[in-house]
């Protein structure tokens, strides 16, 4: 008789306790144990709990390959989900294997479960493990599925394939017709208290081990309701018109104040702080240098003079490299809509800024359109003064559609979820790249299904807040994915290309490349334990097929993307690794956790425009000013979506943090705790930093970004 222990870990989430019985089967390279019911005397597999049983064979079973976990029916109870974390099993002559679960096992079924040392394809040579794997991806292959949103974006998961696979019903792997054609919108609609339509049936039905915790879900809600009931019972969220003065602005929020909304509020009008925005606001990716200027932007030297000052002259800042643009070439076709039935405007403004020998970046001349000419005309800081406010909010307009529209939703949620699920439907749990991974994916799939349902959909939030609406975002994106290129997805390549190397103050390229090194040797370390040749990433037949199926699915097969479409050395595999962490984490946190600190002054981020761009200059009164900004409603609208998404709800896991042990091995262990260490001095060197700054800059200090995009 040989006796196993086994050590069995249920997650501490709320309810990943199970009444359901749970059975046990070992299988080693001598054979199989009996299934055996895991039953002791009191409550089995309660939340949080480790609890231990044996399970008897006749005979040893030599190296154990796969634990089988059997849930079924407890007498007349109904299905009760459980949420495993691990089983250790210890054979008779004490060895102990460890086996990660870390999913939610719903309804009744078996998961055969692999030991948590990581294999490639390549590694295995049992045909009993090279069907598991195989099994195993055919069946996730079935459950998360991919949907077209629109033509020309990202595929996405389809979420009606999880009502689907309950109620059993059969269907296609992928569904070819645009879902923003093809769904039925009757739930879609309005519920009362909302502003916005929201799409109910999409919400329902997600799979349980992607979808928010039930702590994030009430964190989320919580957050949510006292904010907009405060905007209710004022009559702001449902109040059109004209703000009547700027200051009533500052009164939206009375107790949703932060040290930086406070500074944007006193400080939004000077051109120093205009700057400062595409360097460590919300939207650091706008600027390149420029050598000569577009012959679109036809600005003199007169112009410019009084701002540059004796001694220089615009070709002399050209050739020392101190003159930089924000080009918003990518609004200039933009479609338009309505607002409280009112039609609202889009420009494509070119900003050209100058680093001054101070060191501070300044604008310079700010054309509002494509198209240069009498009706387009030059606005300068020696412009009266509303008319180049007027000019400076027009580009925080566009600042605005770009940002939240492609450097935030496209280029993380979006890119993010399609690496989340090509990493859920080509790599079985087994897989080292799965392992590394999986904690980046955490809650991406919800969170966009989330916004897809609220702020996407047809009379959902973009429909009322923003000038270009649903479909202008469906355009913007489409267009900005068909322009991304893999040097954008890369900071240390998109920082040279852009010319922006030395500017200072530059806090987003400084910290940003310290997190780069730091995740860049993490994963250096762990590709050079499995990967040991370029013949060991090249025959990785699933490795290839991932990252085929990203460039395909999210990248749409696009060649001058510039995207790996398959990945012949270790070196490429940690850059592109590295890529991906960064952007699931560090990027999103960059980008999206300043919405609220540099949203909240309306002005300085407005959604919409009502009027169209001037195009004469001395005509901007403060009257026209407030009618050209968004109404009292669409502002409320806004600000407390922003305000919802700057926090990140609870159950966080920041970057570097893993508590689900998906590598039990010693080397890849040791790697993480190296990539902790390095993380929590970047996070020293950012806290001294700011501690000499008048404006600190904290989103990418390491413990407040996290792992992966999910808000
Ligand atoms: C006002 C109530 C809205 C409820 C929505 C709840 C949560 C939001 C869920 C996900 C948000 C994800 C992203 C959205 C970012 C950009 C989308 C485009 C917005 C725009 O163009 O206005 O934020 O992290
Ligand atoms: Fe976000």
């Amino acid at each position: 008789m040989a006796v196993y222990r086994l050590c069995v870990t249920t997650g501490s989430y709320l309810k990943a306790g199970t009444l359901d019985n749970i059975y046990a089967t070992l299988v080693g390279t001598c054979g199989e144990s009996p299934k055996q019911k895991l039953d002791r005397v009191g409550r089995d597999f309660a939340s949080g709990s480790v609890q231990k049983y044996k399970v008897r064979c006749e005979a040893e079973l030599g190296e154990i390959l796969l634990l089988r976990l059997h849930k079924e029916r407890f007498a007349f109870f109904c299905k009760d989900p459980w949420y495993c974390s691990r089983i250790c099993v210890t054979a008779p002559d004490g060895s102990a294997v460890h086996f990660p679960c870390y999913q939610w096992i719903d309804g009744y079924c078996t998961v055969e479960l692999r030991p948590g040392t990581a294999r490639t394809i390549c590694q295995d040579s049992l045909p009993l493990l090279l069907d598991h794997r195989k099994r195993e991806l055919r069946a996730r292959q079935e459950c998360y599925r991919w949907k077209i949103f629109a033509p020309g974006f990202p595929r996405m998961v389809d979420v009606s394939s999880f009502q689907e696979m309950e109620s059993d019903k059969k269907f296609a792997l992928t569904k070819t017709v645009p879902c923003a054609e093809q769904d039925d919108n009757s739930g879609n609609r309005y519920l009362p208290g909302f502003p916005m339509k929201i799409d109910i049936p999409s919400l329902l039905h997600m799979e349980p081990n992607i979808r928010y915790s039930a702590t994030k879900t009430a964190s989320l809600i919580f957050n949510a309701l006292p904010a907009s009931f405060g905007m209710k019972i004022r009559g702001l969220l449902d109040r059109k018109g004209s703000w009547k003065r700027l200051d009533d602005i500052r009164n939206i929020f009375w107790c949703h104040k932060t040290f930086t909304s406070e500074y944007v509020t006193e400080h939004w009008c000077e051109d120093s702080f205009f700057g400062y925005q595409y360097l460590n606001g919300v939207n650091p990716v706008m600027l390149h240098c420029l050598s000569s200027l577009p012959s679109k932007l036809p600005v003199t030297n007169d112009m410019v003079a009084p701002l540059l000052g004796p001694g220089t002259c615009l070709q002399t800042e050209l050739e020392r490299g101190h003159i930089f643009l924000a080009d918003y070439w990518i609004l200039a076709e933009a479609p338009v809509h309505c607002i409280n039935s009112l039609q609202q405007y889009v420009t494509a403004p070119l900003c050209l800024l100058w680093l001054n020998p101070q060191g501070v970046l300044l604008p310079l001349a700010i054309q509002l359109s494509q198209t240069p000419g009498p009706e387009s005309p030059i606005f300068l800081p020696t412009d009266c003064e509303l008319d180049w406010l007027l000019a400076k909010t027009w580009v925080r307009n566009s600042e605005f559609l770009v940002h939240e529209n492609n450097t935030h939703f496209l280029c993380t949620h979006l890119l993010c979820e399609a690496f989340s699920m090509a990493t859920l439907r080509q790599l079985p749990l087994c897989h080292p790249v799965y392992k590394l991974l999986l904690p980046h994916t955490r809650y991406t799939l919800q969170v966009n299904t989330i916004a897809r349902a609220t702020l996407l959909n047809p009379d959902g939030l973009v429909d009322k807040v923003t000038s270009i609406g649903r479909q202008g975002l469906i355009y913007l994106m489409s267009t900005g994915l068909a322009h991304f290129t893999y040097t954008d997805f890369c900071l240390p390549d998109s920082i040279r290309a852009r010319g922006v190397l030395t500017i200072p103050n530059y806090h987003y390229r400084d910290d940003g490349l310290k997190i780069w090194a730091a995740i860049e040797r993490f994963v250096s370390e762990i590709v050079s334990y499995y990967y040991p040749s370029d013949a060991s990433v090249q025959q990785d037949c699933e490795l290839q097929a991932w990252v085929g199926e990203i460039f395909a699915q999210a990248f749409l097969g696009r060649e001058s993307s510039g995207f790996p479409s398959r990945l012949c050395t270790p070196g490429e595999l940690v850059k592109y690794l590295t890529a991906i962490i960064f952007n699931c984490s560090a990027q999103h946190a960059a980008v999206n956790s300043g919405q609220h600190d540099f949203g909240a002054w309306m002005p300085n981020a407005p959604s919409s425009m009502r009027q169209p761009p001037p195009q004469t200059k001395g005509d901007t009164t403060m009257k026209s000013y407030l009618d050209t900004l968004p109404e009292v409603n669409t502002t409320c609208r806004n600000l407390l979506l922003f305000w919802l998404v700057s926090q990140e709800p609870k159950d966080q896991r920041p970057l570097g943090t893993y508590p689900d042990e998906h590598f039990t091995e010693e080397a890849p262990r040791q790697s993480i705790a190296a990539f902790q260490n390095c993380l929590a001095q970047i996070s020293k060197d950012i806290r001294e930093r700011n501690q000499s700054l008048a404006l600190p800059y904290a989103y990418l200090d390491p413990p407040l970004i996290e792992n992966s995009v999910s808000i």
